[in-house]
């Protein structure tokens, strides 16, 4: 499989973007015009800047404005287009891409276009160059890679030949199995973007808002389908133009992109059989069956305050470690390790981080499988040494520098509470709440990172995505997307912050980084786990009486159930599927908290709708607290 992306998907000057393109694992680049005019060396130095990464030059793009023009600019034109053959090959770029006219004084005329094409690949072949010609979704004549096709299919020269790119197509909604009738050998290039659903102008959408494959909700692989079908088997190329992008990491970026086209090919190749592109082979996406544990790192201090916050949940310290000062708490089927032993990964990610989640623990078919699987899709794979008694459970880096560990039921794996723990004697009633999983955790991040996790999660996971909401903090704007499997025993929302007086930004600033800023328990009778939680001298969160008298005239609600929500503080919500309680912890620290949910009937959401008097009410107890206001 042989990779390139465009210059204009990455951040930083062309040599910035050469490193950084390089460094992913990329084969090649299409070099933007602009960024070489932009530059200041030679075509000759370009070119063996590129070739000094070990990179070639795969295309080089775009040629505007071209086919059917009237004369005198149809002479103007092919004299560019003659200075812009030599410049390619001082650079030593072989292939160009012609985009379809947008010209207001172009002619149109499918002859007159395949005669110009034909024209042109006479020059070009003089020069050793070929051309590629690609329906812009805004041409003005040509805006259909089926027209595209029959142009160069009527030019019938060999050095002309059809570009495809997944965003003209996919936007416009042509459907791309209509590639499957295109010969794959007179297509020269296929460039690939995917894009979020957004109903907006087609050029300002792609202009601004292109993603990588897999991180939008364009049928990209779809496309993908139909073009290994034809037999197609060159360069996969990312044209990715996103306002972004342009402002983000150059390195990161281009991992993501690699990353994208590594995932977008496997989809292809199990699912397109004999396609001829080389794919590297690696286990499918891993089904996820729960979380089986989050893991704090905290010192002592807070060590003792987390637990008694446990307590107050219905948590029940279950075991000690055989050789760490690590604890195992326990509620139901829910498993919270405290580690606070001063040596040790957990221990450096307190130092940087104060008390956090430092690792969850996934349970998954296959652990070595998904590991494998990750690090072909360029995770970075976790190890630290193995301490007496300790079994070595596979592992990987994950958001904000925290691991991710996977257990499954091989016979050690299975086993790992009672091999690593001595169980301790309770004394004493433990005050269980009814909490019997982990419904979800929510990972508050940077927006810029948010499609990076994305990608992160679905590549190596069976997961899919929900629609992304917007969660309004009286501060400012807070974006939510969910990570999900099919049965739901694997939620995670991802939540990127644009600024950090939101609590979600203060979070992330204070707290030196992303990570998960709270994990949602379930129980199956929220009132009954509201006495409980009394009993143990839990206080929720204390939410504005507005907010019910809101409630009851949305939903009608019977007197009595509206003022047991009220008075327990449990904020509600409906779908067409069931109902949904949700009740809060007050924040801890610098914004990181608990949640306990009730779905009844098959509920699907996580409250966007309560999000904002959420956080609303946490502020205003952050504030009481004596915490700086915001
Ligand atoms: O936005 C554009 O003009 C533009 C240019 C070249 C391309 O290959 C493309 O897909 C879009
Ligand atoms: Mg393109």
């Amino acid at each position: 499989m042989k990779t390139a992306i465009a210059t204009v998907s990455i951040a930083g000057d062309l040599a910035e973007k050469l490193s950084a393109i390089a460094a992913a694992g990329f084969d090649g680049v299409e070099i933007f015009e602009n960024d070489f005019l932009a530059f200041d060396r030679s075509p000759k130095d370009v070119g063996q800047m590129v070739r000094d990464h070990g990179l070639e030059i795969s295309l080089f793009q775009p040629f505007r404005d071209f086919e059917g023009m009237p004369e005198p600019q149809r002479s103007r034109t092919f004299a560019r287009a003659e200075r812009k053959f030599d410049l390619m090959q001082e650079m030593g770029a072989d292939l160009v891409l012609i985009c379809s006219n947008v010209s207001p004084i172009a002619l149109g005329g499918i002859d007159r276009a395949a005669d110009d094409l034909s024209e042109l690949g006479d020059l070009a072949a003089r020069s050793g160059i070929r051309i590629g010609y690609e329906a812009l979704a805004w041409g003005r004549f040509v805006n259909d890679h089926r027209d595209a096709w029959e142009i160069v299919r009527r030019a019938d020269h060999p050095n002309v030949g059809l570009i495809l790119d997944s965003f003209h197509t996919l936007s416009r909604k042509i459907d791309p199995d209509s590639i499957r009738a295109i010969p794959g050998d007179k297509i020269f290039f296929v460039q690939l973007a995917d894009a979020p659903n957004f109903n907006m102008d087609l050029l300002y959408w792609s202009r601004h808002f292109r993603n990588m494959p897999g991180e939008g909700d364009l049928d990209v692989t779809g496309f993908m389908r139909a073009v290994a079908a034809t037999g197609y088997d060159g360069v996969l190329s990312l044209e990715i133009f996103n306002d972004q992008f342009r402002g983000g990491s150059p390195k990161s970026i281009a991992v993501d992109g690699y990353r994208s086209l590594l995932y977008l090919m496997d989809q292809v190749r199990r699912t397109e059989p004999g396609i001829r592109i080389p794919v590297p082979e690696m286990p499918d996406r891993v089904p996820v069956a729960g979380i089986e544990f989050v893991e704090f790192a905290a010192d002592r201090k807070e060590a003792t305050d987390l637990s008694a916050m446990l307590t107050t949940l219905g948590f029940h310290k279950a075991g000690k470690h055989v050789s760490k000062e690590v604890e195992l708490w326990r509620q139901g089927g829910i498993n919270i390790v405290i580690n606070t032993d001063p040596r040790g990964f957990a221990h450096a990610s307190y130092i940087s981080h104060g008390t956090n989640v430092c690792d969850i623990g996934l349970k998954v078919a296959d652990a070595s499988a998904t590991v494998a699987r990750a690090e072909t899709l360029g995770a970075k794979i976790f190890e630290q040494p193995v301490g007496p008694g300790e079994l070595k459970i596979p592992a990987i880096r994950a958001l904000g520098g925290s691991v991710i560990h996977f257990v499954d039921d091989s016979k050690d794996l299975s086993r790992v509470w009672e091999i690593e723990f001595e169980p301790v004697d309770q004394d004493g009633a433990t005050g269980d709440a009814g909490l019997l999983r982990i419904d979800h955790l929510a990972e508050t991040m940077n927006y810029d990172e948010m499609l990076t996790w994305l990608l992160f999660y679905r590549s190596i996971f069976d997961t899919e995505k929900t629609a992304m909401v917007d969660v309004i903090d009286p501060a400012g704007l807070v974006r939510s997307q969910a990570i999900e499997n099919d049965d739901g025993s694997l939620r995670i929302t991802l939540n990127g912050a644009e600024n950090r007086r939101t609590l979600a930004g203060h979070f992330i600033s204070e707290g030196f980084g992303s990570g998960v800023q709270h994990i949602a328990f379930e129980t199956a009778d929220i009132f009954k786990t509201v006495k409980a939680l009394q009993a143990n001298g839990f206080t929720p969160l204390v939410i504005s009486p507005n907010y019910y008298d809101d409630l009851d005239a949305r939903f009608g609600l019977e007197e009595d159930f509206l003022n047991d929500l009220k008075n327990s503080g449990i904020l509600y919500d409906r779908d067409e599927n069931g109902e949904y309680f949700q009740l809060y912890s007050p924040t801890y620290g610098e914004g990181f908290f608990f949640e306990i949910v009730e779905r009844r009937g098959g509920y699907k959401g996580y409250g966007a709708a309560n999000a904002q008097f959420r956080i609303a009410a946490q502020k205003r107890h952050f504030r009481a607290k004596g915490m700086p206001a915001r």
